[in-house]
């Protein structure tokens, strides 16, 4: 038996104190000064009777923001050639493109990563992968990690964050320039759903106390997966999910929602747009930290009522993903388990399960 096992006060005592939530609060005052900027340049414009403490405010304001405009003008593309997109020639005809919410909803065919690299190059951000490897899952890390140096964000910087159990069997995988390991020692739990639901906790709490300062998004993965073709910058958005593989074609009644009104990831039959799958989702460290936290204080208020969602932790996203739309959609392409099959509508296959022996892994 694992010396945490039963442990009862929380994810809490065993993380490392705090850092200060410097980024955040800077990007949102960022965001204030620029809004203020743009509204008050309008009204100036418009009204000639300006009076003498709006000037005031006028030259303030403009000198707050200064910093921020030039930075936004440094970001410059260089002469690229490629073929012109087509405005009567979509790319794909055979899935849909876009969200009714406008969110683009990402296929092989449909973007240029030599325009999107070249512009995520220039912000010189660092991405984070999350994963946990907790007891047995430790095994999936090796290939896991060996196939993401050849597949994920490539030529960009990278933190993997690592939440385990067992540091000292994490294993040695050599790492390209501007990539890192960060090993976070957590403790685990007996049953796996109560594992899988933990991540939520975790997450929540780690984006607050470090992924804040260190990485601008975070791509949060599960561990029992292997990269087989590229995943990069085009699926980073402030708030992205992945469509289930086996329900993308799914009529909305098939989706495997919660459907008991006592619990928080209740959906109503006649609501729902996509069915997304827990095993991949991310976005800015702002947007992940308040998706992370509402799904964990739903899951703690189930967990009081006597209640656990049909699929733990997917459930409560699901749920989130229908009031907070999400503002990008990875396809199945990053999120493809090969006994569904190949079809036609599969370019590539981006991000693939492991087969896993059920009984041999989990609880162990
Ligand atoms: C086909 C299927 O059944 N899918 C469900 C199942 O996915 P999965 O069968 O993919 O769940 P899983 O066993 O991979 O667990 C999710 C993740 O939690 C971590 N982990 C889990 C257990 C453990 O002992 N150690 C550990 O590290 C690990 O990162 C793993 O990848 O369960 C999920 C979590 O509830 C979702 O509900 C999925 O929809
Ligand atoms: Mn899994």
């Amino acid at each position: 038996m694992d010396k945490n096992q039963g442990k009862t006060g929380g994810v809490k005592g065993y993380f490392p104190k705090s850092h200060v939530h410097v980024m955040g609060f800077s990007t949102l005052l960022c965001f204030s000064f620029g809004y203020l900027w743009y509204v008050f340049s309008g009204t100036s414009s418009k009204v000639s009777d300006t009076t003498s403490s709006n000037t005031q405010d006028f030259h303030n304001i403009k000198q707050s923001s200064n910093h921020i405009l030039e930075d936004l003008l440094q970001i410059e593309l260089p002469r690229m050639i490629y073929t012109k997109p087509q405005i009567l020639k979509p790319p794909r005809c055979d899935v849909l493109m876009m969200t009714p919410w406008f969110a683009p909803i990402v296929w092989e065919g449909t973007y240029n990563s030599e325009i999107l690299n070249e512009q995520f190059r220039q912000r010189n951000d660092t991405v984070g992968l999350t994963v946990f490897a907790i007891k047995k899952y430790v095994v999936f890390l090796k290939t896991f990690l060996e196939t993401a140096e050849t597949y994920f964000m490539v030529g960009h910087r990278v933190n993997y964050y690592i939440f385990t159990d067992r540091p000292e069997e994490v294993p040695k995988v050599a790492l390209k320039e501007g990539r890192n390991i960060v090993v976070l020692q957590v403790q685990n739990y007996p049953r796996w759903q109560e594992i899988s639901m933990r991540r939520m906790e975790m997450l929540s709490y780690f984006s607050q106390q470090r992924f804040i300062n260190e990485v601008s998004y975070l791509v949060c993965m599960d561990v029992d997966m292997k990269f087989n073709d590229q995943v990069g910058v085009e699926i980073l958005s402030d708030l992205f999910g992945t469509l289930h593989p086996a329900f993308y074609a799914a009529e909305r009644r098939s989706f495997t929602y919660e459907r008991r009104p006592a619990s928080q990831a209740y959906v109503p039959s006649d609501e729902g747009d996509f069915y997304y799958m827990g095993s991949i989702f991310g976005g800015t460290v702002m947007e992940v930290y308040k998706l992370t936290k509402k799904c964990h204080e739903a899951i703690m208020v189930d967990k009081a009522n006597g209640i656990e969602a049909i699929w733990q932790e997917e459930s409560h996203l699901n749920k989130y993903f229908l009031y907070h739309k999400p503002t990008k959609i990875l396809s199945p392409e990053y999120m493809w388990d090969d006994n569904l099959g190949r079809p036609e509508i599969l370019k590539k296959r981006r991000f693939l399960a492991v087969p896993k022996n059920h009984a041999a892994i989990r609880n162990k």
